[in-house]
């Protein structure tokens, strides 16, 4: 059956039909900050992103969450960590079935609500984010963590289209344009490490930015995430979670193991 995070077809589970997920450059980790090295070579090389909001093309329910695809032309990430330019392909988001826990890595054994990653793919190497998955250097994802707060007005724009993308499969144009950059943290701190991607097939892919400074969401904004469904319209709920509501899609963390952890900032 479809990988998912119920208990039947959850993340311990997806080792069996995805066996990288069983890897040992598997995301997400817990950010022992005691462990984390600064590094001058990251300082010098600030972490610059261009993104076209115009480009937010449509989001669609993938029965594992949201997600807003994005026309890659026009956007570019360089510096920090990075060789080469990374280009935007989609952005989405992980939450908990309640705001104690929810975001996919950890800081120091602490959850967040939520965690929003963009992702993007090396464009100076690969033709396209497909090809770049099956490469260690073929993707970046930005990571943000999301506390319970204010109301998040670029996120609100995503939350005005759930209601028309409820059931898996389902997809919408994104009218209003949706400005990536205004969902990233002032500062700019972060942590960065060499992992996965955290849903199946896992690939061993992705070079992390973790942003140190959460992101304020609020409690109805995270329930309406929570409100998606990761069953088909007309089709009876296969998973065994409350009505197939997504009411959670967060992978527990994995041993960091011998992988390094830099940070830059403070
Ligand atoms: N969750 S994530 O950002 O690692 C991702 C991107 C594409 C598939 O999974
Ligand atoms: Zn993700």
């Amino acid at each position: 059956a479809e990988w998912g995070y119920t208990k039947r077809n959850g993340p311990f589970t997806w080792a069996k039909n995805y066996p990288t997920a069983a890897g040992i450059r598997q995301s997400p980790v817990d950010i022992d900050t005691a462990l984390a090295t600064s590094d001058s070579s990251l300082e010098s090389k600030p972490l610059r992103w261009k993104y076209v909001p115009q480009n937010t093309r449509t989001i669609v329910n993938s029965g594992h969450g949201w997600r807003v695809d994005v026309d890659s032309e026009g956007s570019e990430l360089v510096g920090g960590p990075l060789e080469g330019t990374y280009k935007l392909q989609q952005f989405h988001c992980h939450w908990g079935s309640s705001s104690d826990k929810g975001s996919e890595h950890t800081v120091d054994g602490q959850s967040y609500a939520a965690e929003l990653h963009l992702v993007h793919w090396n464009s100076s190497k690969y033709a396209d984010c497909g090809e770049a998955a099956d490469y260690p250097d073929g993707l970046t994802v930005l990571g943000v963590l999301l506390k319970v707060g204010a109301k998040n007005p670029e996120l609100q724009k995503v939350i005005d289209l759930i209601p028309s993308i409820s059931h898996r499969g389902e997809k919408t144009e994104v009218k209003e344009a949706i400005d990536p950059a205004k969902m990233l943290p002032k500062t700019l701190s972060y942590w960065t490490y060499l992992g996965s991607l955290t849903v199946p097939p896992c690939n061993e892919s992705v070079t992390w930015i973790l942003f140190k400074e959460p992101v304020e969401v609020s409690e109805e904004q995270l329930a309406a995430f929570r409100s998606l469904r990761c069953y088909k319209r007309g089709e009876e709920c296969p998973c065994d979670e409350v009505d197939g509501l997504l009411i959670s899609n967060y992978r527990p963390t994995l041993p960091l193991g011998t992988r390094e952890l830099r940070e830059c900032g403070s």
